[in-house]
């Protein structure tokens, strides 16, 4: 049974009206710039290994951060055997992500994930789903996970995702480019794309394990966002390694030196094998170390993850009842 415990704020849980950020329109691509990208490797690992034993989030903390990470979580169902009837059930749970019961013993009165994240066949059932809410409908897309497929083809499947209602397009760029180091190829591709979503957000998934370097992941962060992305991406989630820390810092870092250099904000959505509360901190912890409160809500901070919530959930249940529900009780989410 819930017991209230200690209330909740709304601003601490990250459900408080967030500015509204105003799209990076690019710039032409300045490869002083980013020729200058230097990652020294030893030292990024360092500061990520550091970054998250350095500050703890306790009790009440703990629990408003969770709920301000459910907010930011792109609810993702990308597999093979996704179906229209697995889409029905996960848009429900983006509507309704935490047992009512627990949100009112926390005082929350309503709680929602900042997007719903399928492939293009599975748009229409989603935005009808979704219909009457704001949550977004994010569709993957230009060939999503490999990308290895024309051009053309990849543009219109842009423009039909946007046709169908999504409200934001997560592209995967051409590894290709930039292991040949072709940067301006890859500047032309993420504009292009840009171009073809229109009003639709676009992400940009640089898939940063088969990039070979850090330096790589730096350098196609930077090329990216003169590009116009909205967001930068980790991982598709279909890669041997997805989203890490050190990875996560050198992105965040690329986007702190171009919102210093350009007054651009550019968000930032980890991506792939995120499963735990725990490593939810862990990514909101680096956002505000690294780039700060104004990067903690879901305009400009998203976590791709198809099987984070039940954990949430369990620590949210935890933090009510003084106790772990037992397995049958968690939601397969
Ligand atoms: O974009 C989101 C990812 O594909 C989700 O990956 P995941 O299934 O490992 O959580």
């Amino acid at each position: 049974m819930a017991t209230t415990r200690q209330r909740i704020e709304p601003e601490s849980a990250g459900m408080s009206a967030v500015e509204p950020v105003m799209r990076n329109p690019g710039l032409p691509l300045d490869m002083s710039w980013v020729n200058r990208v230097h990652v020294n490797r030893s030292a990024v690992e360092r500061r990520a290994a550091t970054l998250t034993t350095r500050r703890t989030v306790k009790k009440e903390w703990q629990a408003a951060w969770l709920l301000r990470a459910i907010t930011c979580i792109d609810l993702t169902a990308l597999a093979g055997d996704d179906t229209p009837g697995n889409v029905l059930r996960l848009c429900a749970k983006a509507r309704q992500p935490v047992r009512q019961e627990l949100l009112e013993s926390m005082g929350v009165p309503s709680l929602q994930t900042g997007a719903v994240c399928v492939y293009h066949n599975l748009i229409p059932t989603a935005v009808r789903a979704l219909e009457g809410s704001s949550i977004p409908v994010a569709a993957v897309s230009t060939g999503f996970p490999a990308g290895q497929i024309p051009f053309e083809q990849k543009i219109r499947e842009i423009e039909a995702s946007v046709q169908a209602g999504a409200h934001e397009i997560d592209i995967v760029i051409s590894r290709a480019h930039v292991l040949t180091g072709d940067w301006q190829a890859l500047y032309d591709e993420v504009k292009a794309f840009r171009e073809a979503c229109g009003e639709a957000h676009l992400k940009t998934i640089l898939a940063t394990h088969e990039l070979a370097t850090l330096r790589n992941v730096g350098m196609a962060s930077l090329v990216c966002m003169m590009a116009g992305a909205d967001f930068i991406k980790t991982s598709t989630g279909k890669e041997p390694v997805n989203a890490t820390l050190p990875v996560g810092l050198v992105m965040v870092r690329a986007i702190r030196e171009y919102y210093e250099q350009t007054g651009w904000k550019v968000g930032f959505k980890p991506a792939g094998g995120i499963r735990t509360a725990k490593s939810s901190l862990d990514w909101l912890i680096l956002m505000k170390e690294e780039l700060g409160q104004d990067w903690l809500n879901n305009t400009l901070f998203r976590i791709g993850a198809s099987g984070l919530l039940s954990d949430i959930e369990r620590q949210l249940s935890y933090f009510v009842t003084g106790h772990y529900a037992a397995a049958q009780y968690n939601p397969l989410v």
